[in-house]
């Protein structure tokens, strides 16, 4: 009689040869930005990072839009639509009158997925005190997940990966950690991470190899 442990992982199916290719939207929310009162930096930012922590050949869909709450939750919805697996938006998370973009992301939930709100608050006060002005929330939209992140273009790493000590041992755990399981449970592609950017953490049963 053959037995399959826990661990096994052989029921699995074996990855293909390269990795997945994946569409993930980014979203920069700056009235300043959107208007040319200053240059974007939100976009290049998120690009950069993702293309940097991940393996997939990634195909970028882009929105620069004013901080305005029904024009934010559809772009959110279109993205979702045009089968990005993964959204992040940056920017219109504080406290100010025009920052809405918690609210134009609940608007347009399946899910909230709690914990990457709490953490990304956590991560951020090892950098910046005013890490709890961020109303930052992330939700599953159909097979997508859709994250907030703060409008400092900075706030993107920091928060994505975390924070190394010099010796380069993390200090604290960055939220992109949790982010390819989470994408693998509502039925997206295997996202594979360059761990020496951000380590990406599945459980033993939920990691596939190739063949
Ligand atoms: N897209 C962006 N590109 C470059 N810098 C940005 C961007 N968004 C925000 N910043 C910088 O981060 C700061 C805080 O971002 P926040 O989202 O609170 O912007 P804001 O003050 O509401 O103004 P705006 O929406 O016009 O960018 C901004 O004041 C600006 O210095
Ligand atoms: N990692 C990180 N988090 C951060 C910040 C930052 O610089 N780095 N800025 C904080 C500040 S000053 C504000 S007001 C809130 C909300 O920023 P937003 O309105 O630009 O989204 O995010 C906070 N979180």
């Amino acid at each position: 009689m053959t037995t399959t442990s826990s661990t096994d992982t052989s029921a699995l199916p074996a990855l293909p040869a390269t990795p997945e290719r994946v569409k993930i939207g980014v979203v920069s929310i700056s009235d300043r930005a959107s208007s040319g009162v200053y240059v974007d930096k939100g976009l290049p930012a998120l690009k950069e990072w993702l293309g940097a922590a991940l393996h997939n050949p990634i195909d970028f869909v882009e929105r620069l839009i004013p901080d305005e709450q029904d024009g934010i939750s559809a772009a959110l919805i279109d993205l979702v639509d045009a089968g990005c697996s993964l959204v992040l938006t940056t920017g219109g998370t504080g406290p100010a009158p025009r920052d809405v973009t918690p609210e134009a992301t609940l608007a347009v939930a399946d899910k909230e997925m709690p914990g990457f709100g709490e953490q990304m608050r956590q991560i951020s006060l090892a950098f910046v005190p005013t890490a709890i002005l961020s109303r930052q929330v992330a939700v599953i939209r159909g097979k997508s997940l859709i994250i907030n992140l703060p409008g400092q273009p900075k706030a993107i790493a920091e928060t994505l990966q975390g924070l190394k000590a010099a010796d380069g041992t993390q200090k604290v755990n960055g939220i992109f950690a949790a982010v390819p399981y989470c994408i693998d449970l509502i039925g997206g592609p295997y996202l594979e991470t360059r761990d020496e950017v951000c380590k990406g953490f599945r459980p033993k049963t939920a990691i596939r190899t190739r063949a």
